[in-house]
């Protein structure tokens, strides 16, 4: 049983294109603006993905959020089939993508959910926030409303989602519009409004694509990185919950209490 698994994750790797092979970790775009300082996998991660322990594929779900037209789908679309089109049109309710990753030779999957930024789809969209390990707030350097209005996307996002800490990212959208000195000019506010959200700020493009895989790559790192720690710190917990068990069966619950709380071990 164990072969056919390996030959399938073999497979499920061979199918991935060299651009989606991740061997290092991406860092993020401004050390002094994330919350994750984290800039290696863990020992963990390298040790587990050596010895072939992970025989199974591992999944993680993000949604895009954010106003209207502020360029959420051009990032799916510069991202996952390297087009973009300045013609816009509407997400109507949402989209999704899985984009396939092979990472320290082992297979992930990003579901991406490209939600509508309209207000009369928001019911529809707000139904797929749930379970997501990621949230990308999106708003547009050109539209500094948008940047106002990524806390009131994020408190509503997490008010849906069961995730218990899931990743925040804070991405500026349409640099190419922007001049370097205006933007660095408008980066100490943005800064602080990523501070204030909990959240990794990121520039980007998607026309010019500057920025995107850079992006994808270090969220795929995290949520990798953070699902395989939480596999095996709960496996070991739950080895020693079942010892315990034995002598005292309160300390099980006990043991399940802090499994819960071990969700998100960031
Ligand atoms: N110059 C420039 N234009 C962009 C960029 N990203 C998006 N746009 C344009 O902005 C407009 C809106 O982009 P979309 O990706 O459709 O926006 P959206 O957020 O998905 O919109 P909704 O689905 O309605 O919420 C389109 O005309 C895009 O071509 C960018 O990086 N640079």
């Amino acid at each position: 049983m164990p072969q056919v698994r390996s030959n399938v994750m073999k497979m499920l790797n061979d199918e991935v294109p060299e651009d989606r092979k991740i061997t290092t970790f991406q860092g993020p775009y401004k050390m002094e603006c994330t919350p994750y300082q984290q800039l290696d996998f863990t020992e963990m991660t390298y040790r587990k993905c050596s010895e072939e322990k992970i025989n199974w594929l591992k999944l993680s779900k993000m949604i895009i959020i954010g106003d209207v037209s502020v360029g959420k789908t051009s990032i799916v679309n510069r991202f996952c089939r390297k087009i973009f089109d300045s013609n816009y049109k509407s997400t109507i309710g949402v989209d999704f993508e899985v984009e396939k990753f092979c990472i320290l030779d082992v297979p992930f999957c990003l579901q991406i959910w490209d939600t509508a930024g309209q207000e009369r789809f928001k019911s529809i969209a707000q139904s797929y926030y749930r379970g997501a390990q990621v949230i990308l707030l999106a708003f547009d350097f050109t539209n500094i409303k948008s940047l106002c209005n990524c806390r009131t996307w994020l408190n509503e996002a997490l008010g849906v989602s069961s995730s218990l800490c899931p990743f925040i990212f804070l991405v500026g959208t349409k640099l190419d519009l922007m001049s370097k000195t205006i933007r660095q000019n408008m980066e100490k506010n943005i800064m602080k409004a990523a501070q204030q959200l909990n959240a990794e700020y990121w520039a980007i493009s998607s026309k010019t694509g500057k920025n995107i895989d850079k992006l994808f790559c270090r969220i795929a790192s995290l949520c990798f990185d953070n699902s395989i720690r939480n596999e095996f710190q709960v496996k070991k917990q739950i080895i020693i919950g079942t010892n315990l068990l034995s002598s005292n069966e309160n300390a099980n619950q006990n043991f399940v209490r802090k499994c819960e709380g071990f969700k998100c071990s960031k």
